[in-house]
């Protein structure tokens, strides 16, 4: 087979001691160890939803590309298929990531943390106050997926459209009109395969029906069939001011008539309007699995007619330049092999090195390893500010002072409550944790009712405008799930019960944008240091509107009235009430979960935006960023659904440069 996705490398890093071989290369002089065989037009560092839509795309356009990528492929375990596993599929140790990260670079205030995480002596996580002494300070725990996939395999499926300002503001930030919104919509009806709409409606406007991505709903037989279930949609409705007997919620279409069925459309008005809506999901409508590019990936892989070549377990530690002419051009990338190399995988201290070697491009290197990795991979090959590369003695090849700034990321905090029984739709699950699990048997098996498994947990969520919202956006999401879920910490999911549910309040278009991207150290297995700075830009307005998003999942609470008796708030609890009491502790333990911006695209006199607005690294040539990293501004309530987004608008500007070149 001329296309193999591979976690054997031995071909690859034999080529890279061979001499022999022809190499066409209009671009750039032959460098030491280029040859036929480990030469292509592209190469991708990343096969997340940044990076691989983007290789396929390029090989799809009849260029030769290597998708590179440090983890290996799980795809189709059932932690990563099923939905309802998704924060099992977040710890998932095949694919997990663990980076641990800094709120606060003051590290009294940081501690105050509950989630503030140690390493004991004995190895072990201590999470929260009064550690073992001897223990390490870690920080805040950060799960990031390295697989094929990248974190689209463990996210939490939630697949959003961003909203039209996000497109807008980047094109009069850079003057380039194809990054408007009434340009951006094609590209996600390219990638979309909509399951939840029919065809040629007024519905389907601006929605994709044979793309990669199959989005689908939750099944509002979830909602129908669970009393307590339905007591929160009643509940959720009341304290948006919609009074419904849940008596008359005896039909899936009296549940779905509460619910803007679609928050996804293109219909004028969208995106500032408030209500209760279904949430589009990454899923198969059929088997109810895990949707992502992988697909993708794989089919064009394995296609003849194509020439992708996926190289797994392949973590990439530098990029090369060819530094003859006047401006550095990216040629290619070296690389070392093995299984969880990174010392942000668990285990990674016992992984070793199986090989290393080199890979080259004829046209462009492309980077694509997420808002932590691609600055660390950038200055790692010289692309940074200077003074810190200089500090680290790496030489310098483009003093680029934006890398690694500008970082952002959402605010996040739960509400919990609790009743002293499960949800009844979740009765007799056991998350995979014991054999002839029925809840997996129903899902795996019936195909007209997959049941719970086949959902993220989450039946709906509704949107506001906080009392600082631009008039044109929301930006407030209130939804929740069945789970003690209080942010990140080292075994967060197998803590989660079903007896409690969390109210999650998310404060989308953040305005602290003071998070970096830092060198620990030169060795890139090595994990950044990486300080969020949390509320340091905007602070004041956003705690307010997280505050006032708690208020109304209080509300909530409060109107949800379950057959079992009111809902019992145990986190933050009956001691925090008062506004201040509110606001102090969510600037201790807001977390995010969307970190994105810290190589920003920005305008072509802007010395702090790294790449301008076409991708490219601004100063060298051959070489462009395309993932989460490229935001100048957080887009969105979830940014998954934008960065598919910019990775297909990334293949048509590259394709199109490469065609009129
Ligand atoms: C727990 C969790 C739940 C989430 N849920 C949602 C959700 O429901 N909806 C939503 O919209 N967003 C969600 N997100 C966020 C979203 O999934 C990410 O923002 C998105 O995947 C980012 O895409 P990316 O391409 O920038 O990077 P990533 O997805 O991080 O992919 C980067 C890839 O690059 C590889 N890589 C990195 N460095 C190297 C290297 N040096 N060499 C080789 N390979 C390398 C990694 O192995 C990885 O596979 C969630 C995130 C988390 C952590």
């Amino acid at each position: 087979d001329a296309v193999s996705v591979t976690r054997d490398t031995t071909a690859i890093n034999s080529t890279t001691t061979t001499t022999t071989g022809t190499v066409t290369n209009s671009t750039s002089t032959a460098a030491a160890g280029q040859n036929a065989s480990n030469t292509y037009d592209y190469i991708v560092v990343g096969s997340g939803p940044g990076g691989g839509p983007l290789a396929a795309r390029l090989a799809q356009a009849g260029f030769s590309v290597l998708l590179l990528d440090a983890g290996e492929d799980h795809g189709t375990d059932y932690t990563i298929e099923i939905p309802l596993l998704q924060t099992a599929a977040s710890e998932y140790t095949p694919i997990t990531w663990q980076f641990f990260v800094n709120h606060y670079a003051d590290p009294t205030v940081a501690m105050e943390d509950p989630n503030f995480t140690w390493k004991q002596p004995n190895g072990t996580f201590w999470v929260g106050p009064n550690p073992p002494a001897g223990s390490t300070p870690l920080g805040i725990y950060y799960p990031r997926a390295s697989t094929l996939g990248g974190c689209a395999e463990h996210n939490a499926v939630v697949a959003l459209y961003p909203s039209e300002d996000d497109w807008d503001n980047i094109a009069a930030i850079t003057g380039d009109s194809s990054w408007a919104a009434s340009n951006m919509r094609q590209y996600w009806e390219k990638l979309e395969n909509n399951q939840y709409l029919t065809p040629g409606t007024d519905a389907a406007s601006g929605h994709g029906f044979d793309g990669w991505l199959d989005t689908t709903l939750t099944d509002l037989r979830l909602i129908l069939n669970d009393k307590r279930w339905l007591s929160l949609l009643q509940g959720t409705a009341s304290a948006m001011g919609n009074t419904v007997s849940t008596a008359l919620l005896n039909t899936v279409s009296a549940i779905s008539a509460m619910m803007i069925t679609d928050i996804n459309t293109d219909a004028p008005g969208r995106d500032n309007t408030v209500g209760l809506f279904q949430i589009p999901l990454s899923v198969t409508n059929t088997t109810r699995a895990r949707s992502s590019q992988r697909n993708l990936i794989l089919n064009t892989a394995s296609n003849r007619a194509y020439k992708l070549n996926v190289q797994l377990s392949t973590l990439v530690t530098r990029l090369l330049f060819d530094q003859s002419a006047k401006t550095p051009r990216a040629i290619g990338v070296q690389y070392v092999t093995g299984s969880h190399l990174y010392r942000a995988a668990p285990g990674s201290e016992n992984a070793t090195e199986t090989g290393s070697g080199s890979a080259f491009a004829r046209r462009e290197v492309i980077v694509a390893g997420g808002a932590f990795n691609t600055p660390q991979i950038l200055k790692l090959s010289g692309i940074g500010p200077k003074a810190e590369l200089e500090h680290w003695n790496i030489p310098v090849v483009l003093d680029a002072p934006g890398v690694g700034t500008n970082m952002q990321d959402r605010y996040e905090v739960t509400v919990t409550g609790s009743l002293p029984t499960n949800f009844p739709s979740y009765t007799g699950c056991t998350f995979l944790k014991t054999p002839g699990d029925p809840c997996f048997e129903q899902w795996l098996t019936n195909s007209t009712d997959r049941g719970i498994y086949g959902t993220n947990g989450v039946a709906f969520g509704s949107v506001f405008q906080s009392s600082g919202a631009s008039p044109n956006e929301t930006d407030l999401f209130v939804g929740g799930l069945p789970a003690d879920f209080h942010g990140y910490f080292p075994g967060y999911s197998a803590a989660a019960d079903v007896h409690t549910f969390s109210f999650l309040v998310l404060k989308a278009h953040s305005r602290n944008n003071a998070g970096t991207v830092t060198l620990a150290s030169t060795d890139p297995r090595d994990l950044p240091l990486v300080n969020f700075n949390s509320f340091t830009v905007g602070g004041d307005l956003d705690v307010q509107a997280v505050y006032e998003g708690v208020q109304l999942a209080r509300a909530m609470f409060n109107k949800t009235i379950t057959p079992d008796g009111p809902f019992v708030e145990t986190f933050p609890g009956p001691a925090i009430q008062s506004e201040d009491d509110v606001k102090a502790w969510i600037k201790r333990s807001a977390w995010g979960h969307h970190a994105s911006c810290s190589v920003p695209i920005g305008a072509a006199n802007d010395t702090s935006a790294v790449l301008d607005s076409d991708f490219r690294v601004k100063g060298v040539d051959g070489l462009r960023v395309v993932d989460a990293s490229v935001f100048p501004k957080i887009p969105d309530f979830y940014i998954v659904g934008a960065v598919y987004v910019i990775s297909e608008k990334a293949a048509a500007v590259i394709i199109e440069d490469a065609q009129s070149s």
